[in-house]
């Protein structure tokens, strides 16, 4: 396919946007930069990212060498939590993700990033996703949570609030940390996939670290192209999964659609703040210096 977001579609992608994850094809450059990424995050993570995430990399055995294969894969995660991992193309419709998670399908994109790419893509590749989301799949509690999210994630089409229960997936799974005895540790896929921002999210005294409020997290912005200016902090999956999957949502949709907040972020970093449990009053001095932009040109 000629289409720039189908970048490995061997055939055309079935009706729920899965291919073949054609793991033959797979060049030994492209094996290469896997075991290159693995290797940097493999350094920074040990005392950064949650025990639940380092266990399930070494459950799921990932540092083989290589690009996992999805079968092989998917067989090991079906026998510890029911999901398996489907190979995509590129970003799918909203509709059909959320479909794939509430049936334990975890969407994988099929392609790595190129070698001049490494530190940063705009798009999901198969190591953000499988390097970064799968691990947490193998707990039971969490692997609820994305499913239960799928499930919520087709609801909130229906009342137009998909935008904000994207700010609740931006701010767990892609970038959630939660509160042990030995301090903030990191979960969200997006930060553990990101050597730079494992360590910006926790040490940094840039960024607002506030303790979990679902309502505020529905309405709150964030970055797609740069350090968060906001992390949340869970106390546990299980305090994770009662504020979320456990509490209907419907009234919350209603009331925003009644302030007309519906589908906005009406909460910016310095807002949030007025919450009652703040971890860290971040000085933002990274967002205030230009943030990404300005530390590539410096
Ligand atoms: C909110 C929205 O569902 C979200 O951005 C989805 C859209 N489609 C996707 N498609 C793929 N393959 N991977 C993703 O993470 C997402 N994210
Ligand atoms: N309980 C939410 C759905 C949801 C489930 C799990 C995680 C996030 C949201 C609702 O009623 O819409
Ligand atoms: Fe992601």
């Amino acid at each position: 396919m000629s289409d720039p977001a189908f970048h490995r579609a061997n055939q055309a992608p079935a009706e729920d946007y899965t291919v073949p994850q054609d793991w033959e094809s797979y060049t030994a450059e492209e094996h290469g930069t896997w075991d290159t990424l693995y290797a940097r995050l493999r350094s920074v993570l040990p005392g950064r990212a949650d025990d639940a995430y380092l266990q399930g990399l070494e459950a799921l055995d990932l540092g083989t060498g290589g690009i996992p294969h999805f079968g092989r894969l998917s067989d090991e995660l079906e026998k510890l939590t029911g999901w398996r991992v489907v190979a995509v193309p590129g970003l799918v419709p909203d509709e059909v993700f959320f479909d794939h998670l509430a049936n334990r399908r975890f969407p994988a994109g099929n392609f790595i990033r190129k070698p001049d790419q490494l530190d940063y893509i705009e798009e999901p590749d198969v190591f953000h996703d499988v390097f970064g989301h799968v691990p947490m799949l193998t707990d039971p509690v969490f692997a609820d949570y994305i499913q239960a999210y799928g499930e919520g994630g087709l609801k909130s089409l229906e009342s137009g609030a998909l935008k904000n229960l994207a700010a609740l997936y931006w701010y767990t799974v892609e970038f959630g940390l939660i509160e042990r005895p030995e301090g903030l540790r990191i979960y969200g896929a997006g930060i553990v996939s990101s050597p730079a921002e494992s360590v910006f999210a926790l040490e940094d005294p840039s960024p607002n670290r506030l303790g979990f409020d679902t309502e505020r997290l529905l309405r709150t912005g964030y970055r797609i192209d740069d350090f968060q200016q906001t992390y949340f902090v869970a106390k546990s999956y299980e305090d994770l999964l009662a504020r979320t999957r456990d509490l209907d949502f419907g009234p919350i949709y209603a009331r925003m659609r009644e302030e007309g907040t519906m589908g906005k972020y009406s909460f910016t970093p310095e807002d949030v703040l007025q919450t009652d449990e703040i971890y860290t009053r971040g000085t933002q001095d990274y967002a205030k210096g230009g943030g990404r932009a300005a530390s590539a040109l410096a």
